[in-house]
């Protein structure tokens, strides 16, 4: 692996989940980051990436340097050629070489501004990390995708699918705010990529980018999407049609335990943080169907798998 900014960077997905339950077993560190520095740079907020990475860098024997890049760095400039006499104060081609002699590893953080589809679609922040870095970039969440979570979403489904080929069910909910399309979106292409009967369920106005869906079953009644459904993964994201707007919806999304006897019996998962009795009833995010908590520790291993894979390298 060179860098890890997209699911595509995976060589063999089946190997590296195999390998991410092999270290979640060992629970040690192999001491190949002994000396390596890994630095992660937030532009916005984190509970599960910021820690799970930490600690999985710190299993493997790495330091760990962490900065709240949003409120504490420099305001970065990432367009070629500007004449920087406004707000910006430093380039990102200084910014990321710099880095690059501190770090053995860089890690960003960077959500979509959800304004303009093709500006986030640029992916300006964590592209141009890469191209001006000197060391492998890891994406910690971006404007497109998630790909972190996503390895650690094949994780849990593999740990815990009970047939060979489980019907794993994506469903839109609820949410008071606008979010990105980037967990659904990682989460979509690497159910692409695993044994599964996948469906995806939203409102007609929230159907996700059809470059990533593809070839993927979109159904409009989430009851009828639910039917015997082994795995349930709930989450809110902003439409990409009406990009970025969270145009209305009539009938009710929040996944309930009422609805959940549609399906066999699922596992319910999120990538957390979630919005309780908005997005998942409190009767099923504290029901033995849930699993995300289970699903957020393997963020750890989904993690130390991809760095020991960069380290290698
Ligand atoms: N990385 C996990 C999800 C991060 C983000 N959620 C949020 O911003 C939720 C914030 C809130 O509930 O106010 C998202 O959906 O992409
Ligand atoms: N799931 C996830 O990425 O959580 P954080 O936003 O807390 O990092």
């Amino acid at each position: 692996m060179n860098n890890y900014i997209t699911l595509s960077d995976i060589e063999n997905l089946e190997e590296l989940i195999k390998e991410a339950i092999q270290l979640k077993k060992e629970n040690s560190a192999a001491g190949l980051g002994k000396g390596k520095t890994l630095g992660m740079l937030f532009f916005n907020p984190s509970l599960r990436t910021r820690l799970s990475t930490e600690k999985a860098a710190k299993l493997l024997g790495m330091e760990v340097m962490v900065m709240n890049a949003d409120k504490d760095g420099w305001a970065l400039e990432f367009e070629d050629g500007a004449v920087m006499d406004s707000n910006k104060a430093e380039h990102i081609k200084e910014a990321a070489a710099v880095l690059s002699q501190y770090c053995d590893i860089i890690a960003v953080r960077a959500f979509p501004e959800l304004k303009e589809r093709e500006k986030d679609e640029a992916e300006l922040v964590i592209n141009n990390f890469t191209k001006y870095a000197s060391v492998p970039v890891v994406n910690l969440e971006s404007a497109t995708g998630h790909p972190l979570q996503a390895l650690t979403d094949a994780i849990t489904i593999s740990e815990l699918k009970k047939s060979k080929r489980p019907k794993v069910v994506l469903t839109w909910a609820p949410h008071p705010k606008a979010l990105p399309q980037s967990v659904p979106n990682s989460f979509a292409e690497i159910m692409q990529k695993s044994n599964v009967d996948f469906v995806i369920t939203n409102p007609e106005a929230y159907d996700l980018n059809p470059n990533i869906t593809k070839e993927v079953s979109i159904v409009h009644n989430q009851q009828e999407a639910l039917k015997d459904a082994d795995f349930v993964y709930v989450k809110n994201w902003s439409s990409y049609q009406q990009y970025g707007q969270s145009p209305k919806v009539e009938e009710n999304w929040t996944l309930t335990g009422e609805k959940l006897k549609a399906t066999n019996n699922a596992k319910v998962m999120h990538c957390l943080p979630v919005r309780r009795n908005v997005v998942i009833a409190d009767e099923v995010l504290d029901s033995y169907n849930s699993v995300v908590i289970h699903q957020a520790n393997n963020r750890t291993f989904a993690a130390q798998a991809v760095l020991k894979s960069l380290l290698k390298k």
